[in-house]
C-alpha cells in the first residue's frame, strides 16, 4: 500500500466499523485511525482521546467556528467532528488516514478531497444489523431506535460510495477490504 491517502469506512450503527477498524489497525502498521471530536458521553470503556475526544457542546462550537474541523455532522442527538490536526498527525507520518464517519461527514469530504477512497460498510440483513445494535449492549433504548432510524438513510445511499462490503462473516469482510486497500492504495 502506498502512503498519502484519506480512507473513508462509511455504514450504519451497529454493522461493525468499530470491529473491522480495530482489526484492520493491528494487522496494518500502516494505517492511521483519525481521533474525531464528539459531543457524545464517553460509553463503558472508551478512553478520551483513543476512542474520541469527548469535549462539551460549546467547545465543540468553538471548534466549528474556529474552522478546526474538517467536516461535522450531527448524529442521534449529539455532535461528531473531524479535527484538522487528527489527519495532519497520519500524513505527516507516511500513512493511509482512516476516517470512520457517518453519511454527512462523508459527503463533506467527498467535496473536500474528491481522491478519498470512499467504502461502505452493509450489514447482511435489517434484522443481524438490530441484533448487534442490541447485543452490543452500550446504548440506551432511545440511542438504539434513534440509530435505526438513521440506518434506513444510510443503508440507501450505499451506491454513492466507491466500494460496498457487506460484514457477514467478520473474516471475509476484512479481507474484503484489504483487498480493495491493496488495489486502490
Ligand atoms: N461525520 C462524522 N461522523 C462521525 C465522526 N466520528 C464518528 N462518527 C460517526 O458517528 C456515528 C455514531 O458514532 P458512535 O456514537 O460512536 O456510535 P456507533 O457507530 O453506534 O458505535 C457513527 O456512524 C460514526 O461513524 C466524525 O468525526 N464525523
Ligand atoms: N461480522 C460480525 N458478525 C457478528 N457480530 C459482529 C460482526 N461485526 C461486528 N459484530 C458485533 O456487532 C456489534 C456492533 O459492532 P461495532 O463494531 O460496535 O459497530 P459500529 O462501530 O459500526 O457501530 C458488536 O457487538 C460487534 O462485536
Amino acid at each position: 500500500m502506498k502512503s498519502g491517502k484519506l480512507i473513508v469506512l462509511t455504514g450504519p450503527s451497529g454493522v461493525g466499523k468499530g470491529t473491522l477498524v480495530r482489526s484492520l489497525l493491528m494487522r496494518h502498521p500502516e494505517l492511521h485511525l483519525s481521533v474525531s471530536v464528539t459531543t457524545r458521553g464517553p460509553r463503558q470503556g472508551e478512553i478520551d482521546g483513543q476512542h474520541y475526544y469527548f469535549v462539551s457542546r460549546s467547545r465543540f462550537e468553538e471548534m466549528v467556528e474556529a474552522g478546526e474541523l474538517v467536516e461535522w455532522a450531527e448524529f442521534a442527538g449529539n455532535f461528531y467532528g473531524t479535527p484538522y490536526f487528527a489527519l495532519q498527525r497520519g500524513i505527516e507520518a507516511g500513512k493511509l488516514v482512516l476516517l470512520e464517519i457517518e453519511l454527512e461527514g462523508a459527503r463533506q469530504i467527498r467535496d473536500k478531497f474528491p481522491e478519498a477512497l470512499r467504502i461502505f460498510i452493509l450489514p447482511p440483513s435489517w434484522e443481524e444489523l438490530e441484533r448487534r445494535l442490541r447485543s452490543r449492549g452500550l446504548d440506551s433504548e432511545s440511542a438504539i431506535t434513534r440509530r435505526l432510524l438513521r440506518a434506513k438513510a444510510e443503508i440507501e445511499a450505499a451506491g454513492e460510495f466507491d466500494f460496498q462490503v457487506i460484514n457477514d462473516d467478520l473474516e471475509v469482510a476484512l479481507k474484503g477490504l484489504e483487498s480493495v486497500l491493496t488495489v486502490e492504495c
